[in-house]
Formats: structure tokens, sequence, C-alpha cells
């Protein structure tokens, strides 16, 4: 959906953590890396990221997910239907299942996990005709979750729609929730596989319903959407 093909020159724009300037924000007594390797500091960030962009963007995303289908019985009910129809739960079989997917992304359009992008902007760019430009230097803050609700865009934007995903005829850059370009996140794949196998498991085996105690409170402070806990009703199926 996504063109990761370009490069950042072509929007003008570099990441901000680019190759370059990895060393700047480093304890200027670490190591410079030398191509191919990485420093103990490089090491132990790449670490921390995996930990912070792996797991709970994945944990807030499945969290979204549960919430809004327990506030739309009929869509769980069409995805428990669904599921049904799929013989064994494997990655190379959902990854065909149509609304399952649609519910995956219609969840990570209303509640993006990360919530802002940022980039430098590395030499100055006009922006099309609008008469802007954005000068060199400048840093970029994008919004997945305001591009994502701009009704422009998105017909009732603040609803919770999963069948607009199923034949999407979106602009590609009006749904970005991993980001776009070179820098896209590198955990899309590996994310996606997992929410449909998670989601699949659950959606199986239990109904999930609001209940009076669910409230959707977030930490704050964070580039990351992340809820602070949700108290649905659970049922088993039969
Ligand atoms: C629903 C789950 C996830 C969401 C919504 C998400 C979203 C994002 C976004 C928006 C970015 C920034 C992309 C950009 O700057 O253009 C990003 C970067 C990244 N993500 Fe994810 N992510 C998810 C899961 C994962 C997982 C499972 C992993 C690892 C196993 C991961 C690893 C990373 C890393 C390492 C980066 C930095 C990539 C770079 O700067 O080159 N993410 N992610």
């Amino acid at each position: 959906m996504i063109d990761s093909e370009k490069s950042d020159k072509d929007f003008g724009y570099n990441s901000i953590s680019s190759d370059n300037d990895s060393d700047e924000s480093s304890d200027k007594t670490d190591k410079k890396s030398t191509a191919g390797t990485l420093t103990p500091d490089e090491l132990t960030a790449q670490g921390i990221l995996f930990f912070i962009a792996g797991y709970d963007t994945t944990s807030a995303a499945l969290t979204h997910t549960i919430y809004y289908l327990s506030q739309h019985p009929e869509c769980q009910q069409k995805l428990y239907e669904e599921l049904k129809t799929c013989d064994e739960f494997t990655y190379e079989k959902l990854v065909h299942l149509k609304y399952l997917n649609a519910v995956i992304n219609e969840t990570l359009r209303l509640a993006p996990s990360l919530t802002r992008i940022q980039r430098e902007c590395v030499q100055d760019y006009k922006l099309g005709n609008t008469g802007i430009t954005i000068p060199k230097g400048a840093s970029i803050e994008i919004y997945p979750y305001a591009i994502h609700r701009d009704p422009e865009y998105w017909p009732n934007p603040n609803d919770f729609i999963p069948d607009r995903f199923l034949e999407p005829t979106h602009h590609p850059y009006a749904f970005i929730p991993f980001g776009g370009g070179p820098r896209l996140c590198i955990g899309q794949r590996f994310a996606l596989n997992e929410m449909r196998m998670c989601l699949a498991k659950l959606i199986n085996k239990y109904q999930f319903d609001l209940s009076n105690k669910t409230k959707l409170d977030y930490f704050t402070g964070s580039l990351l959407m992340s809820p602070k806990e949700l108290l649905v009703d659970i049922k088993a199926r039969n």
C-alpha cells in the first residue's frame, strides 16, 4: 500500500536518526562504529528500541481492537463467522481473511499506536503549489492520528467501519500506521501476523462485551497511544 521504494530524497527530507547523525547524540567518549559494526551503545539503543517499538505498539493495537469489537458486536459476529470458515489458523491462511484484516486496519486507522512520526528537513523543500517552503533544519511532525481522521479522506472518520477496508480506495498516504518511506516500520509484517493470529484465537474462543467498568484511559507523555487497562466482559463461546 505504501510506496516504500521511494527514497526520502524524493520527498526532500531525511529521517532524524539517519546513519550520518546517529553518533551525534551518543556519548562523545563512545567509539564511533565502523561500517558493518555496532558500538555497545548502539546495540543497547537498538535493543531498547525493539522493546518499545515491538511490544507496546502491538499490545496497544490489540487492546484497541478488542475495545472496538466489544463496542460493535455486529462486527465481532461478522469476524467470528469469517473465522469459522477457516479450517486452521496458520499465518498463510489468516493473511487471506479479508474481514480480519479489515478489522485490524480500521483499528490502526482510529488508534495508530504511534501518534507522531518525526523527520528533519535536510534541504529547503517547496511543498507543491502551496507556496510553503519547509526550511532546511526544520523539524517535521507527521500525525497519523489526525490524517487518519481527516474527513477529506475518510467519510464518517470517527466511526469504526471495517468494511471501508474491504475494497480500499483511499490515498496511500492517508493511512500510515506504520509510517512510510525508507524508515517504514521494520516490524510491520511481523506485527500484522502477530495480531491476526492473536485475534483469530481470541475471537474464535471468546466473546467480548463492554462492561460498566469499560473505560479507555491512556498513559500520557509518550508518543504511544498506550491504554492503561481495558476491562471488558469475556464469555467462552460454545
Ligand atoms: C501494531 C504494531 C506497530 C505499529 C503501529 C508500529 C508503528 C511504527 C511507526 C509509525 C514507526 C515509524 C516509521 C517512520 O518513521 O516512518 C515504526 C518504526 C519502527 N518499528 Fe514499528 N510498529 C509496530 C510494531 C513493530 C514491531 C513488532 C517491531 C519489531 C519487532 C517494530 C520495530 C520498529 C523499529 C525498529 C522501528 C524504527 C525503524 C527505523 O527507524 O528505521 N515495530 N513503527
